[in-house]
């Protein structure tokens, strides 16, 4: 068991904001016959039954765990392929990214799941609307169902309060993201989606160490600022050997709907500069899309359609099938 640091111990004893008490923190909440049918119901949708009926019966959901730097992966879960979204830098539109891709992926009709792994700021659930809370089954930690039927695990989801704080050290946080992976009851998947942790600091090289990702995509946008550090993600990308996917540019330019006139708010487009650098096999630009925005604060991505991240969607899958083995499973 890793020994932590006697400050990072405090922070997991005091410091630790108020866990919905459905989560797999606390394990157990009495909880009516209508519930646990619901919950049965549930878990049987996503694996074999007889395997739900031999194991609802008395165990107790795991208390955490602590993992090692490689986390195993919950043995109901079977996945494809895991595609990491990642930037250098926040606010760039990698969970839009990861949002619009699962939603166009379900669409397409590929069992499609979103881990959060963006604890501190985790906006995944306002996009799909959701409000309830996972809650801990005897098999694991449940993952919630988006309308489309996507599968989604978030730090909000687990917190009793939404607008509570995480303010944690890299540690804990390290430790939650494994959990979602190691406890999160993911059943079939063809993709999972990880919304990484903006930056190239210790928590998004634990995901990157600890996961066995297929491969990443690298969001950025066309400010130099922003090219220069997505450099930086994407040199670490290759020490770490994880394959560069996909690089988007997000934000590129603006189209008026009147005149189709474009303009480009943040500068030059660097996605060709970048092209050359990474070698990535896709290049891809989004425009700015004041409807997407909308979308995404009204909690609508599972309806908002656009060509822009069906065609990106296709792209992406197509290449994991061609140059990936299925690596996970
Ligand atoms: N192409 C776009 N057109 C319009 N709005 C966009 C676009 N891309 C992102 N947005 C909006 O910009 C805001 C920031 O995007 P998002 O939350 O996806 O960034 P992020 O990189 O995940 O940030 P962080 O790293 O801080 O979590 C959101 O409100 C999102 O809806």
């Amino acid at each position: 068991m890793t020994d932590f640091p006697e400050n990072d111990k405090n922070d997991l004893i005091n410091n630790r904001p108020r866990i919905a008490k459905t989560s797999w923190y606390k394990g157990k909440m009495p909880r009516t016959k209508a519930q646990l049918l619901a919950e049965k119901k549930a878990a049987e949708a996503l694996i074999d039954k007889e395997e739900v009926d031999n194991q609802v019966s008395n165990r107790e959901a795991a208390p955490a765990q602590l993992p090692s730097q490689s986390a195993m992966m919950n043995r109901h879960s079977k996945i494809k392929y895991v595609l990491a979204v990642s930037s250098g830098k926040g606010g760039v539109g990698k969970s839009m990214i990861v949002a619009t891709l699962a939603a166009a992926l379900q669409n397409l009709g590929l069992k499609t799941g979103i881990l959060d792994a963006d604890i501190t700021g985790p906006s995944i659930p306002t996009a799909f609307n959701l409000h309830e809370h996972a809650y801990a089954s005897a098999l694991g930690l449940m993952p919630v169902l988006a309308d489309n039927g996507i599968k989604i695990m978030s730090m909000n989801l687990v917190l009793e309060n939404q607008d509570d704080p995480v303010s944690w050290r890299a540690p804990i946080i390290n430790t939650a993201i494994k959990q979602f992976w190691t406890d999160v009851v993911w059943g079939d998947l063809d993709v999972l989606l990880i919304d990484m942790p903006p930056g190239t600091g210790d928590v998004p090289l634990t995901v990157f160490q600890a996961l066995p990702i297929t491969a990443a995509v690298v969001v950025t946008s066309p400010q130099m600022l922003v090219t220069t550090i997505v450099e930086k993600s994407i040199k670490l990308l290759e020490k770490l050997h994880v394959p560069l996917l996909a690089v988007v540019e997000n934000y590129a330019y603006f189209e008026c709907n009147n005149c189709h006139s474009k303009a480009e708010p943040f500068g030059p487009s660097k996605l060709s500069e970048l092209a050359q650098i990474t070698n990535a096999p896709i290049t891809w630009q989004i425009p700015l899309l004041p409807e997407l925005a909308q979308a995404i604060d009204k909690g609508e991505i599972t309806s908002y359609r656009n060509d822009y991240f069906y065609n990106l969607a296709r792209r992406i899958y197509d290449n994991l099938t061609e140059k990936y083995s299925k690596l996970v499973n």
